[in-house]
């Protein structure tokens, strides 16, 4: 070199559609002693940043999406990582439930986060690993549906390589594995609403994004069995089970959520720093100041709607992705303490799918008179099968469960029951008892930042109130 003093410094550059990209600046200098003391100071300032890790453990499943997570990690996130000096446990899983199951078992204290590289079911995996183990450790019993979960403190980082990587999507604005080991690396941390999911006082899943009985259980169920197809699997079920249209028949209770300022019909989505957020945390910890981990009883009046439905999903988040950038209830908060309960009835297969193609344009995918959208904290599902075969056994004492309901009304209307997709898992059981918990994970992530559009036209309104 002709200049032998020199530092080079690898930075963030915004690109577009909240791409994010490493770039680098080099500097040069004659005098050696000036370039050791620029280098020395700006070691310091990264020192001062206390929000990034240094050491983190990283779960890669093999299997998911396009069977791409090892050579993503290993081309496009670790030589990144190595970059930002940031230290990892590398551990590639070999059956379902490794990484969960890892979870409960390493000295978690050791690590800042936990990065899972892998698509929503993966990281529906480490996430019941991390609340189980907190719960776990605290002796909170996770099959009392009442129970005050505590919350977890170690961030999560998804590196997206599944088929729908529908959380990272809606956290980032984008499915790029640059762009979220670079959220990972600046330390970033998004709260994130969990909600717990019971049937008769035990524990099944916890749940993110979506919770969905009908057409969306029922495509899970199908794709399944094809997934050799790949991301694919999911057209060609959601294709067949479009044209099966079934319906389900059952009795869903609800709590609506008073405590948040917004409702799904908003204009304006969640976005980073989102002030309704802010305002649920802040009651959380005046909660939290009042009564502890001590359960306050909740009065809160119950709505109950009986009927026959295409689609019962409750989502935590706008479930945006690929398929559908705007997601499934578009004005959905990260991090308000509650989730969008969203109710399609029967109708007929071309109103269905006029509603479906909502999903994929600027239309409002509600403005439907078959569709009704409730801001929720709680809910409730029994099928009307399920009810049937417990009147059967009360009013004539048999003891007999699983008979089918015979003189169910010949209609479209399936007779037996659907399954629940709780985050791309099937459930076992369709009686199910869901419970919203406010914020009680982080991600390395910020929310989706505004663009351009969405930035002036906040000003303008804020103008416009002025
Ligand atoms: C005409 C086009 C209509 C397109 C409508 C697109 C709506 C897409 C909405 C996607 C919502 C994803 C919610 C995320 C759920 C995740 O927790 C979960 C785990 O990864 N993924 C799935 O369950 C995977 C769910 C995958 C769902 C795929 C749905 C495909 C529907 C295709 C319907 C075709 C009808 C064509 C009639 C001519
Ligand atoms: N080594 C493995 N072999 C088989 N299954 C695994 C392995 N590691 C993890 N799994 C399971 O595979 C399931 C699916 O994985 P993942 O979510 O990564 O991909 P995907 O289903 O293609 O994507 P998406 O969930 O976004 O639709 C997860 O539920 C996880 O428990
Ligand atoms: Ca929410």
């Amino acid at each position: 070199m002709a200049k032998p003093h020199a530092f080079t410094v690898y930075y963030v550059k915004k690109a577009r559609n909240h791409r994010w990209r490493c770039s680098d600046v080099t500097f040069w200098c004659v005098d050696e002693q000036l370039c050791n003391q620029w280098i020395q100071a700006l070691k310091e300032l990264l020192e001062l940043q206390k929000a990034r890790p240094k050491q983190l453990l990283v779960y890669i499943n093999p299997y998911g999406g396009k069977r791409q997570g090892k050579r993503i990690y290993e081309q496009k996130v670790a030589p990144l990582f190595s970059l930002a000096s940031i230290s990892t446990d590398v551990f590639i899983t070999e059956r379902a439930n490794h990484a969960k199951d890892n979870l409960f078992e390493v000295n978690i204290n050791k690590y800042d986060g936990v990065v899972c590289v892998g698509g929503d079911g993966m990281f529906s995996e480490v996430m019941h690993g991390l609340i189980g183990r907190m719960q776990k450790d605290s002796g909170i019993d996770q099959n009392n549906p009442k129970a005050p979960l505590v919350q977890c403190n170690i961030r999560i980082g998804i590196i997206p390589a599944g088929s729908t990587d529908c959380i990272c999507y809606s956290t980032v604005g984008i499915s790029d594995p640059v762009t979220s080991a670079l959220h990972i690396i600046v330390g970033d941390s998004q709260p994130l609403d969990v909600s717990s999911v019971h049937h008769n006082n035990t524990f099944l899943k916890y749940t993110v994004s979506l919770l969905g009985y009908g057409f969306y259980g029922d495509i899970l169920k199908d794709s399944e069995k094809k997934r050799w197809m790949g991301p694919m699997r999911y057209d060609y079920s959601g294709f067949k089970t479009f044209l099966s249209h079934h319906c389900y028949e059952g009795t869903i209770s609800f709590q609506p959520a008073k405590h948040t300022l917004g409702s799904p019909r908003d204009k304006d989505s969640c976005r980073t720093g989102c002030h309704i957020c802010r305002q649920s945390e802040q009651q959380l910890a005046e909660q939290r100041k009042k009564c502890g981990l001590k359960h306050e009883e909740d009065e809160e009046e119950w709505k109950v709607i009986k009927g026959k439905f295409l689609a019962i999903n409750v989502v935590n988040m706008s479930c945006a992705c690929p398929r559908s950038p705007k997601g499934l209830s578009p004005a959905a908060h990260l991090a308000d303490g509650s989730a969008d309960l969203i109710l399609v009835r029967k109708c007929s297969r071309f109103d269905f799918l006029r509603y479906l193609v909502r999903h994929t344009n600027q239309d409002d995918q509600f403005d439907f008179s078959f569709v009704d959208v409730y801001r929720v904290k709680s809910f409730q599902f029994t099928s009307k099968l399920l009810e049937d075969n417990e009147s059967d056994v009360t009013d004539i004492g048999k003891k007999h469960f699983g008979r089918f309901c015979r003189d169910h009304p010949a209609c479209c209307c399936n007779i037996a029951n659907s399954t629940w997709n709780c985050d791309g898992e099937t459930l076992d059981s369709s009686a199910i008892e869901v419970r919203v918990h406010c914020q009680l994970m982080k991600l390395f992530a910020r929310g989706i930042e505004e663009n351009c559009k969405e930035a002036s036209r906040n000003q303008s309104r804020v103008e416009q109130l002025l």
